[in-house]
């Protein structure tokens, strides 16, 4: 019988099975961490320094399932002509959110000096400049219970709740300050998390609001690997012929990216030994990631699923939604720096979006579209526009939304989005003859 994954079961096959010591806390123990920062920590030079910690947001699944494995798992990297396997071994612990002692415990030790987020973009709970969503029930309840309990006696729910308890931890053991490192689609998503955590903190206990300001960097970060939704056929398909039983491999293509910029006042892994770049203006990176491929990833996920497409690589299939893609890649490229190389990396989402072999399916890239499209989307329309130009691909993919979702007329359809480009007739009817042209193909 196959052995199951675990790090003596490694060690006896004669490999590296070392656990770190706990020095980086992960909120969010989804598939994208395990291909993205835990495989970084795991390339660089001194990984047998810097163990993570790692925290589920709502599901506990893989806090099971990885722990049952001591943290290991194989990460599948799926180029279009084949696969090539490793196993991860920088997750050292791997619990649900709401084992508060376990989060606690990491918080407290003395070397800890990384949290890492991907929680995606509505579990931060906040508005889209960053402030407090002051309607969010659960951030409401975590805020007012944090405020009244003494220290551990009330138990948040949310990233915020959790992140301002592990944080308090440390203030109150008079540890150093450590870094937070955001890596969800966010824009300045560093800025984002402080202007929200700092307000959050400020309504729990001013002290440690100053606390945070005084000794808590926020690096923010622009992170680029596809990875999706791993299923029980990948599963099946990892173990057939592999030394482990592995419950919980993910699957991720070639291609990874991740620019950060921030100061990391406990240190961090040399993660730039796996590629990572580090840079004082973030901006134009991680608005060619945000509007090329997000964008385009936004605008493929509607109109890909109101022509009766499933994923990335079908939707791409499709002449003119591949034709309006590369049109949203020139409008985007217009409006980007050229030390970014925008017509290089619209080579790379080519490659990318078309690899038959990474199945990322348009529904889990679909939610929370009219949000995506007023980052992604709209800055890029409203720049054109005042250049002069059609913004044509960016008034598709605004009817490619309209035409997943049921918002009414068109004017009031563009002005959800943004009241300049509802002002400007032309832009509108562009986007009532997107609609026409998908209603005409039979789009729902
Ligand atoms: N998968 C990718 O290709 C990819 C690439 C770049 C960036 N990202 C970023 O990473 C995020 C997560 O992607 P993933 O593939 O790991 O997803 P996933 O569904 O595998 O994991 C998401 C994790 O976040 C937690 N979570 C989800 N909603 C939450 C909420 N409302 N509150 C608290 N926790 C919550 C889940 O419990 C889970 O631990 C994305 O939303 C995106 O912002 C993903
Ligand atoms: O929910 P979103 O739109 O922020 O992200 C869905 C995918 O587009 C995203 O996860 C990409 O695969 C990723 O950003 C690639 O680096």
């Amino acid at each position: 019988m196959t052995p199951p994954l675990s790090r003596p079961n490694l060690a006896a096959a004669g490999r590296d099975s070392a656990a770190a010591p706990v020095r980086i806390v992960h909120f969010g123990l989804g598939a994208f961490h395990r291909a993205h920062q835990a495989w970084y920590t795991q390339h660089a030079r001194d990984r047998d320094q810097w163990g993570i910690a790692a925290f589920t947001g709502r599901s506990d699944r893989n806090a099971r399932l990885l722990d049952a494995q001591d943290g290991l798992y194989t990460l599948v990297r799926r180029g279009a002509g084949g696969d090539t396997s490793e196993v991860v071994t920088s997750i050292v612990q791997a619990r649900p959110g709401s084992d508060l002692p376990a989060l606690i415990a990491a918080f407290s030790r003395p070397e800890l000096a990384i949290a890492t987020i991907t929680v995606t973009e509505r579990g931060y709970r906040l508005a889209w400049d960053g402030g407090l969503d002051r309607e969010d029930a659960g951030l409401t309840a975590d805020l007012a219970g944090l405020a009244s309990e003494p220290f551990g006696g009330f138990a948040p729910t949310t990233l915020l709740g959790r992140l301002l308890l592990g944080l308090d931890a440390r203030r109150r053991a008079r540890l150093p300050g450590i870094a937070v490192v955001p890596c969800d689609n966010v824009p300045d998503n560093g800025r984002f998390l402080s202007t929200g955590l700092l307000q959050a903190a400020a309504e729990v206990d001013t002290g440690l609001a100053a606390w945070i300001s005084a000794e808590v960097s926020f690096v923010s970060t622009s992170v680029d690997r596809i990875t999706p939704r791993t299923t029980a056929a990948d599963v099946a398909a990892v173990n057939r012929d592999a030394p482990f039983q592995d419950a919980a491999p993910v699957i991720t293509e070639p291609f990874t990216d991740w620019v950060l910029s921030g100061d990391f006042p406990a240190g961090r892994p040399c993660w730039e030994d796996a590629g990572a770049r580090f840079t004082a203006d973030i901006e134009p990176w991680e608005r060619r990631k945000l509007w090329m491929l997000n964008g385009a990833h936004t605008m493929l996920a509607n109109g890909g699923l109101a022509l009766g497409h499933e994923t990335v690589a079908g939707a791409m299939g499709d002449p003119r939604l591949r034709e309006m893609v590369d049109a949203l890649w020139d409008e985007a490229a217009a409006q980007l720096p050229a030390e970014v190389e925008p017509p290089a990396y619209a080579e790379q989402l080519r490659t990318r979006f078309a690899n038959p072999r990474i199945e990322h399916r348009l529904a889990q890239i679909a939610a929370d579209s009219a949000a995506k499209l007023k980052l992604r989307i709209i800055p890029v329309a409203v720049a054109e526009r005042a250049a002069g130009r059609p913004a044509g691909a960016c008034a598709f993919a605004v009817a490619c939304w309209a035409a997943a979702s049921v918002v009414g007329d068109v004017e009031t359809a563009v002005h959800a989005l943004s009241p300049v480009l509802a002002a400007d007739g032309g832009f509108v009817d562009a986007v009532r003859r997107g609609l026409d042209e998908l209603g005409r193909r039979g789009a729902a």
